[in-house]
Parts: structure tokens; C-alpha cells; sequence
């Protein structure tokens, strides 16, 4: 397959709600979508999930829009392509900036997909038809906690997650309990403590947590070994796994019971694919992490959440918990705390073009006699 041209355009939407962590608060997501064009005219679509600013991971839409234009773009549409691993295998020459490199992996993958007349669950290795939805529920004030998860209680979703710190941890969470004993709870800590706080962390043993998401430092594993050691509440790592052998590591280590995958924060579904089958080697459960995307990435994520280890719900909500509307077609909704994996080829959506022009303050346009 030889790549025709690759577009990128670099989208503004508004969240439908603020999204708060202690690191800060997102409420206009920039995005960057790549549509990638073969010879005969198929086109996958991609999406780089960094966020404006480097308060999650050190990418950021400027750099990543950087490295696509001056070194990942113009390198692919020299080539001559096979099996979007062969696009992931070629990216390595350049370190790093691995949610930039995900991005036009992606599209490859779902351009694949299409070319071979499958769905993309289908296409990696899916085997479920339907997949369990989750939801981050983050308010400015404890007051609102309660009922803000009472409505997507209500709404389905089977597992809810919440942002703990430690000025928002015990109260909070005991006040959850004791509204819902039965609801399946994690917290994302978003590496808020430090070893200093294993007794803190110990108390909230008592409130039978599915896990407690990253929290130690984004770039530890040695530590959180010590500190699974010392409670009973399973940690999971998000900001630490930025690699396969990140992941090697923190099992060898025991420094996690559980692994969010992203795709974007490992490099792409190639990594994520990998990181899915050691898992499920070592007896790793997974779950697939959300990072407030548009539907192009989230289509991703259900295809990816369709594989056999993806045990525990993940970040995976419908369209309307982020957007007033969706850049794909239809959107994803959640029925009775599930989600559809799609049948037709590739993502399996259609994709609005022209929303995603309406929504653009960039569009650049590759293509291999241009360069
Ligand atoms: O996309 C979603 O619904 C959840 C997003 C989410 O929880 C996160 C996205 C990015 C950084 C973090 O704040 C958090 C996470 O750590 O998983
Ligand atoms: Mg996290």
C-alpha cells in the first residue's frame, strides 16, 4: 500500500463538563485528527490524545504537531507499507513522543482494517461483541460527588473512578460508601502521594477499591513495588507504562496488579496490543484508559477494550458525557452499562469532514509530491 496524502487538522472542542484533577482543570480540548489516504482512495482516520499544556505527560499538540509535520508525515509517505506494524516498526528511528507517533499508527490501522473489509476488533483479535462501560465522575466540590455518580449510576455505567489527593481522599471516599456499599469504585490518584503517605494510603483499604490508579510519581516503578507490598488495595499503573518494557518491569517488580492501557500514552495499538498479551501472559488484568477524545479515538478504544484481557471496565463512556456533539457518526452510547463493538470495516463510524473542517483553527494537507 503506498500512502496518497495525510491531512492533520488540529481541532478545538468544549467539554461538555470541566474535567478536575489536583494537576489542573480541561475544559477546551485541542485534538489533533490525521486522516491518512491510500492510492485508491481509502482513508483511516487517527488521533493524537496529548493534551495543550504538559500537565498529564511531557507531549503537548504543539510538539506532537512538530514531529508529525517535520519527521513522522513525511518519512511514511516515502514508503511502501504492508501491516500498520511495519508504520510502528518505522517510527522507531525517532525516540519518543509517543502520543504524536500513535496518532498516524492509528490511522494506518484503521486504513488497514478498511482495506481488508474488517472491523478493526475483528481486524487486532477482538473476541467481544459488546464491551462494559466506566466513568470518570470529577467535580469541583465533594458536595456534588454524591450526585454526580448517582446519575451515571443510573445511567448504566459499571465502574465509576474518582480523583483522589491527599486533601480529597478518606471523607470522600467514606461518604461514597456509604451511599453506594455495593458500586464498583476505583480512585486516580495521578501520582499525588509519595511513600510518606503509605499509612494514609492503608486506610483506604477499608473501602474495598477495584484499584488505586498511579499513585506514585508518572515516572515510578520501584516504589509503587514497595508500596503494593504494603496495602491490600491493588495498584494500577496509568503514567509509569509509557513503553512495553516499562510494563515487563513493573511485573517482574510486582509494582501493579492491574495496567491501564492507552493507546496513545503507549505509542500506539501496536504497543497497546503487546502490552495486552504480556498482561495476559503474567495474569495481568487490564482495562482501557480514556483521555477526554473525540470519538475517533474512543472508537479505538472499544475496539481494543474487545480483547480477551480487558477484564475490568475502563474509561470508555458514550459520546455524550464529553460533547455537545461528536465527530463521528453514530456516536458512541452507552445501553444498560454496555457499549456495541462495531461490525462494518475499520472504526467502524463515519467520520464528520465537515464538522472537523467547522471545528479546525489548523488543517495541513502532506502529500509525497509536495516534499
Ligand atoms: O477520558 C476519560 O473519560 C477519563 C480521562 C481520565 O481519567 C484521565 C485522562 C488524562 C489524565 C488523567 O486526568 C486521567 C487519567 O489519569 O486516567
Ligand atoms: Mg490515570
Amino acid at each position: 500500500m503506498k500512502i496518497k496524502k495525510i491531512e492533520m487538522f488540529l481541532t478545538k472542542l468544549e467539554l461538555l463538563q470541566p474535567f478536575r484533577t489536583h494537576l489542573g482543570t480541561v475544559s477546551e480540548r485541542e485534538s489533533i485528527l490525521l486522516k491518512m489516504t491510500d492510492m485508491d482512495g481509502v482513508s483511516g482516520w487517527g488521533e493524537v490524545v496529548a493534551f495543550s499544556s504538559p500537565w498529564y505527560t511531557e507531549e503537548t499538540i504543539q510538539t506532537s504537531w512538530h514531529m508529525l509535520e517535520d519527521f513522522f508525515i513525511p518519512s511514511l509517505l516515502q514508503g511502501q507499507w504492508e501491516h500498520p506494524g511495519e508504520i510502528h516498526n518505522a517510527l522507531l528511528v525517532w525516540k519518543g513522543n509517543p502520543m504524536a507517533r500513535a496518532g498516524v499508527e492509528m490511522a494506518a490501522w484503521d486504513l488497514f482494517a478498511k482495506r481488508a473489509g474488517k472491523s478493526l476488533a475483528d481486524f487486532i483479535g477482538g473476541t467481544r461483541k459488546r464491551i462494559d462501560a466506566g466513568v470518570v465522575v470529577s467535580v469541583d466540590t465533594p458536595s456534588k460527588m454524591i450526585d454526580a455518580i448517582n446519575l451515571r449510576v443510573k445511567e448504566g455505567y459499571q465502574r465509576v473512578k474518582v480523583k483522589i489527593d491527599p486533601g480529597h481522599d478518606y471523607e470522600m471516599l467514606h461518604a461514597i460508601r456509604r451511599e453506594f456499599p455495593q458500586l464498583a469504585l476505583m480512585a486516580d490518584a495521578n501520582s499525588a502521594y509519595t511513600l510518606n503517605d503509605v499509612d494514609r494510603l492503608k486506610k483506604l483499604d477499608e473501602f474495598q477499591l477495584l484499584m488505586i490508579e498511579q499513585p506514585l510519581a508518572s515516572d515510578d516503578i520501584i516504589e509503587h513495588a514497595e508500596l503494593q507490598k504494603a496495602l491490600s488495595t491493588p495498584i494500577c499503573l496509568d503514567e509509569s507504562i509509557v513503553s512495553y518494557n516499562d510494563a515487563v518491569h513493573a511485573i517482574k517488580l510486582g509494582s501493579c496488579q492491574v495496567i491501564n492501557i492507552k493507546i496513545g500514552r503507549v505509542g500506539g495499538l501496536t504497543n497497546a496490543i503487546r502490552i495486552h498479551d504480556l498482561c495476559m501472559r503474567n495474569g495481568i488484568p487490564v482495562w482501557c484508559g480514556g483521555m477526554l477524545e473525540t470519538g475517533i479515538s474512543r472508537s479505538f478504544n472499544i475496539a481494543l477494550a474487545s480483547l480477551p484481557n480487558f477484564t475490568i471496565p475502563g474509561d470508555i463512556s458514550s459520546s455524550s458525557r464529553y460533547w455537545k456533539k461528536d465527530v463521528i457518526e453514530p456516536e458512541v452510547v452507552v445501553t444498560q452499562g454496555k457499549i456495541s463493538v462495531p461490525t462494518s470495516p475499520g472504526i467502524g463510524h463515519s467520520v464528520n469532514e465537515k464538522y472537523i473542517k467547522e471545528i479546525s483553527a489548523k488543517i495541513k494537507t502532506f502529500q509525497k509530491e509536495d516534499l
